[in-house]
């Protein structure tokens, strides 16, 4: 038997602290420039909401596309090691070329802070994004797959510790860059004119690329490093292929059945081969109804918008996620876990995956719960049948208002009847009727002619200071907005005779009465969820793939990722339905359906040891014990001179 003893500490391989803090550095590179480039869009390239949220999700989309490409140079033709070191060379290339394309002083010749040539700003930022998507995409399923690698048999524990290590760098980056690059942005730089630091939000990034590269290449004499077994993927297209046509050949019931479809690439191919795709197929089958629970938790960041809760901070409710990672995942691995075990319960890693999916339902039906309770403090809209009329009386006295033959309406003087406005319960809006008898300027709105309203116009939340000037005259006046709350403020003509005091505030719409302490649970359970499912899901295409197709079972892991990415375009597209609570509970009614399925699915599936298949067909193959050894000691020795050239300190027993 042949063991390698690699430089250890504390159990685990050495190697594994470069790719670790590699994985740390690459996240923060990813989510950091993530944090910003919607601003980016809007503020920088002055895009819609539309076309750069439909960028954004397409962009995000292909990262978790392009782990199939990686997979297949790394499997096929490069290994891991050299994929990793080349793609992150694209990947650093990339960024550079994004923090490039944010310096707004290379186009701004007449030199007023903005760009002058959009389209070389735009053009140079579609290609950083094609290189970063082509960089991350490509190694993410290589270094998960490649820190794999660096476990002998006897390190499956640490193996298993790993992947929750791994998983906590992952979010440990994410949370730090998500907190930092938003305020490197909101600094002020430029080398005619100071506009909103965007080189630097996405430059810092950049530069934690090249480091997390640095680290990697560090490591480089210390990694076990397997070589790809010659084109993988293109014989295993053309096996598939042959074994689909040779069913086809032979349907006639008077050939005998076989044990599986792909036994019919018997005659051509090699039977190790064949068993080793049918490991491979069998998990990818498992995959089909996964990318569901990615849909529920792609669309988080959605949930945390819906009210507001936290004072309307969506850049910092996206931290609550990798704190609560970086909490979970160590209480799960040492407590829980280990308490399932003693319990004698058999919690195998997909009744994990089948229950973290089940937990995402939950989220939703807790968000669910909480968007029925701000609902009801909502005002009524009219339904699509209806509409609603509002009529502001700026006269002295109550009048009488006849809408139709029956309706009477009775307006107290400066009072507001009825509320036709709908907007986004996540702001604060405010209107003014100018009752003043001449045109009035209002801090940060147009000037008012007299009995005109300005437009609803959103405000930040908390006390707010205005100025209504009208030539020399002017008056000064603060108010409260609590927060999801809309106003009408009624000026009368009296307002600068008594200091602004006669402004009468009317609340056409109730501030948010709901305690944000209620989106707590959804949080916590949606991360309890991705701790269960994501976690082990690395860990489960690991351990089931075969040697020579670890990264393609990645990929495939990381593909269930994007196409829940791409079915949130779809249901984005397709539109909402009318109550949002509803729509809710919908996801989560289709998730506990999909983990129905999954787990039935997971019934039938028998847990492998990838390595002891192989062996075994060998066996079968006719490969004799002593072929077998003989095999063997050349791959001991080949291994042997390329650690010694590696300087690894590596013992035969
Ligand atoms: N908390 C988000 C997170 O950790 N995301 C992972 C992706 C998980 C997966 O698809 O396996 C990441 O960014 O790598």
């Amino acid at each position: 038997m042949l063991v390698y003893l690699t430089a250890e500490c504390c159990g685990y391989p050495i190697s594994i602290f470069f790719i670790v803090v590699n994985e740390f550095c690459e996240r923060f590179s990813y989510y950091g420039m993530r944090a910003v480039l919607v601003l980016y869009f809007r503020y920088f390239l002055l895009w819609d909401d539309d076309l750069a949220t439909s960028i954004y999700h397409a962009f995000v989309a292909l990262c978790y596309l392009t782990p199939i490409l990686g997979a297949i140079i790394a499997d096929s033709w490069l290994g891991k090691f050299k994929t990793i070191i080349y793609l992150s060379i694209v990947y650093a290339i990339g960024q550079v070329t994004m923090a490039i394309s944010t310096i707004h002083d290379i186009t701004d010749a007449n030199r007023d802070g903005t760009p002058d040539n959009f389209t070389f700003h735009i053009a140079l930022s579609m290609l950083g994004l094609i290189l970063i998507a082509l960089g991350t995409g490509g190694i993410k399923p290589c270094v998960a797959a490649f820190g794999g690698d660096q476990f002998q048999e006897h390190q499956s524990r640490q193996l298993n510790t790993f992947f929750s290590v791994f998983y906590l760098c992952i979010n440990a980056g994410s949370l730090l860059s998500t907190l930092i690059t938003p305020v490197l942005r909101a600094q002020e730089c430029g080398i005619h004119t100071q506009q909103q630091c965007y080189p630097l939000a996405f430059g810092v990034p950049a530069v934690l690329m090249v480091i997390s590269l640095v680290v990697f290449i560090a490591g480089s004499g210390m990694y076990v490093k397997t070589d790809p077994e010659g084109n993988i993927m293109w014989s295993v297209c053309k096996c598939i292929g042959f074994a689909i046509k040779n069913r086809f050949r032979h349907r006639s019931s008077s050939y005998p059945k076989r044990e599986h479809w792909m036994d019919w690439a018997n005659e051509k191919y090699d039977k190790l081969l064949i068993a080793q795709i049918k490991m491979v197929l069998k998990v990818l089958f498992l995959y089909i109804p996964l990318p569901m629970f990615w849909t529920l938790f792609d669309q988080k960041v959605s949930i945390c918008h819906f009210s507001g809760l936290l004072g309307g901070l969506p850049d910092q409710m996206q931290t609550v996620n990798p704190i609560l990672i970086l909490t979970l995942v160590p209480i799960m691995d040492r407590l829980i876990f280990p308490l399932i075990q003693k319990c004698g319960l058999n919690f195998s890693p997909l009744k994990r995956m089948t229950v973290g999916m089940l937990f995402a339902a939950m989220a939703f039906v807790s968000a669910a719960l909480v968007q029925i309770e701000i609902d009801k403090t909502l005002p009524n809209f009219p339904s699509s049948s209806e509409s609603q009329l509002k009529v502001v009386n700026t006269y002295s006295t109550t009048l009488n208002v006849t809408i139709s033959p029956n309706e009477h309406l009775l307006i107290e003087s400066f009072g507001v009847q009825l509320h036709t406005s709908k907007h986004t319960y996540s702001t604060i809006s405010c209107m003014f009727v100018n009752g003043y008898t001449a045109d009035l300027n209002i801090t940060n709105l147009d000037s008012i002619e007299p009995s005109a309203t300005t437009n609803y116009t959103l405000v930040n939340q908390g006390k707010r200071d205005f100025v209504l000037r009208h030539g020399e005259q002017w008056c000064e006046f603060s108010r409260k907005f609590g927060f999801g709350a809309s106003y009408t403020f009624l000026i009368p003509s009296t307002v600068f005779s008594d200091d602004c005091e006669s402004i009468t505030e009317v609340e056409d719409m109730k501030p948010n009465s709901v305690h944000m302490a209620l989106q707590i649970p959804q949080y916590f359970l949606i991360t309890t969820g991705e701790v269960m499912f994501s976690v082990t899901g690395l860990q489960f295409s690991y351990s089931q793939a075969p040697k020579n197709m670890k990264s393609v079972l990645q990929a495939g892991w990381l593909c269930t990722n994007a196409v829940g990415n791409i079915i949130v375009l779809i249901v984005a597209e397709l539109g909402k339905l009318p109550k949002q609570w509803a729509e809710y509970l919908l996801f989560a009614s289709l998730l506990v359906a999909v983990s129905i399925i999954f787990s039935i699915m997971a019934y039938f599936y028998t847990y492998i040891d990838p390595a002891e298949i192989e062996a075994q067909v060998r066996k079968e193959q006719g490969l004799e014990p002593e072929e077998m050894e003989k095999e063997t000691l050349e791959m001991e020795e080949k291994d042997e001179d390329q650690k010694n050239e590696q300087g690894v300190k590596q013992t035969k027993i």
